[in-house]
């Protein structure tokens, strides 16, 4: 589906070890991988493989101990932190397990944060009209759901026109309808915006949104599943 798309990211052989004290960790032993512009990828696997390092890598959070990674032009491993952090703003819209909000402003403020420092971002309430919240912008955080909070969150990461959003447990503080409603709308951002997406997710069910799913196991890829069509997420049922 995505064959004549060009390829985004970029990274081979990347290793990334933490050392604390006398005790090293290899989070990343040797991967390699290609991703397509406006692809759907779910990264699963057990606590501790790796996802979150190599999804931090490629957003720019992280470097690499060794091994080439790259988001098209822009070499990442070896990156300066100011260079990251230009590649951030410009390129890279996150979202987290807990929203992250900050309870002292509004929604359109909280999104203004994003938009007031991007290039050619989209307006706070232009955004929060596209996750369904456009009537609350003047709300705080605490004045909403949960699951609200969530679509705030990815309304702000989408509100720049990311190239790509990154999702780190996006529904694991979510009951499973208020999941599925942040899933549709993580869908949707990729299917109408083209925005590459990556999912972190401790969920299989999740997998079978994804046009790739790739299983990691102790710092690497051990599986890589395509899928033949994509489950709408109104489908998915855990
Ligand atoms: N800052 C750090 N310092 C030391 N070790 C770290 C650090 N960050 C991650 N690690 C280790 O690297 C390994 C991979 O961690 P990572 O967070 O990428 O795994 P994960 O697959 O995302 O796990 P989870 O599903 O639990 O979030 C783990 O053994 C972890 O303890």
């Amino acid at each position: 589906m995505h064959g004549e798309r060009p390829r985004v990211f970029m990274a081979r052989n990347l290793c990334k070890t933490y050392r604390t004290g006398e005790l090293e960790v290899h989070a990343l032993r040797a991967l390699s991988l290609d991703i397509t512009e406006g692809e759907f990828i779910v990264l699963l696997g057990p606590s501790g493989s790796g996802k979150s390092t190599l999804l931090n890598i490629l957003g720019g959070l992280d470097t690499p101990t060794s091994g080439e990674a790259c988001w098209r032009d822009h070499v990442l491993a070896t990156a300066s932190e100011a260079e990251l952090t230009r590649y951030r703003r410009e390129h890279v819209g996150f979202v987290f397990q807990f929203y992250n909000l900050i309870s002292s402003l509004t929604l359109r403020e909280n999104v203004a944060l994003v938009t007031d420092i991007a290039e050619h971002p989209m307006a706070p309430d232009e955004a929060l009209a596209l996750v369904g919240l456009g009537d609350r912008a003047d709300n705080f955080p605490s004045q909403i759901s949960g699951g609200e909070q969530q679509r705030v969150a990815v309304a702000r990461a989408i509100a720049k026109r990311p190239d790509v959003l990154l999702c780190d447990e996006p529904t694991g503080a979510l009951d499973v309808d208020t999941g599925r409603l942040v899933l549709d709308l993580i869908a949707r951002i990729n299917r109408e915006l083209g925005t590459t997406v990556v999912v972190i997710t401790h969920n299989a069910v999740i997998a079978r949104m994804a046009d790739r799913v790739l299983h990691m196991t102790n710092g690497a890829i051990a599986a890589i599943e395509t899928n033949a069509s994509r489950c709408p997420a109104a489908e998915l049922s855990w």
